[in-house]
């Protein structure tokens, strides 16, 4: 399977389940695994045939952003739902990290696939 992928994307936001978190920026970082088939662009290097990261990349951190979050939970299965409606991606992987969130380790973060 043809896959876009996007590592290490960082989104500044309000997100948190405490009172202390919700006057401040923490970041997240998202790592995604897009199906998408890759050939026709590929075949006619033609942008208009490529699952555009960049173009990925701004609509999730708009939408990530436009709200406080309590869960990084709610994060990944909104950017799943973003990308499997807006972008018309069929399968998706979404990792949510927060690192910082535990002090002794060296990040925290959950991950689902989704598809349909
Ligand atoms: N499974 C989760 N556990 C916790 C979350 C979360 O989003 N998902 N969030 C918090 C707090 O916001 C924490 O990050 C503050 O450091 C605690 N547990």
């Amino acid at each position: 399977m043809d896959k876009v992928l996007i590592r290490q994307l960082r989104i500044d936001t309000v997100i948190g389940v405490y009172e202390w978190e919700k006057n401040i920026h923490q970041s997240l970082f998202l790592d995604l695994d897009m199906a998408w088939d890759n050939r026709p662009a590929a075949a006619t290097d033609n942008y208009q045939y490529a699952l555009c990261y960049e173009t990925v990349s701004n609509r999730l951190t708009k939408l990530v952003t436009e709200k406080p979050i309590e869960l990084i939970e709610t994060v990944a299965e909104r950017v799943a739902e973003c990308l499997l409606s807006e972008f018309r991606v069929s399968w998706v992987k979404v990792v949510v990290m927060k690192p910082g969130a535990v002090p002794s380790a060296s990040s925290v973060g959950v991950e689902i696939e989704r598809s349909r």
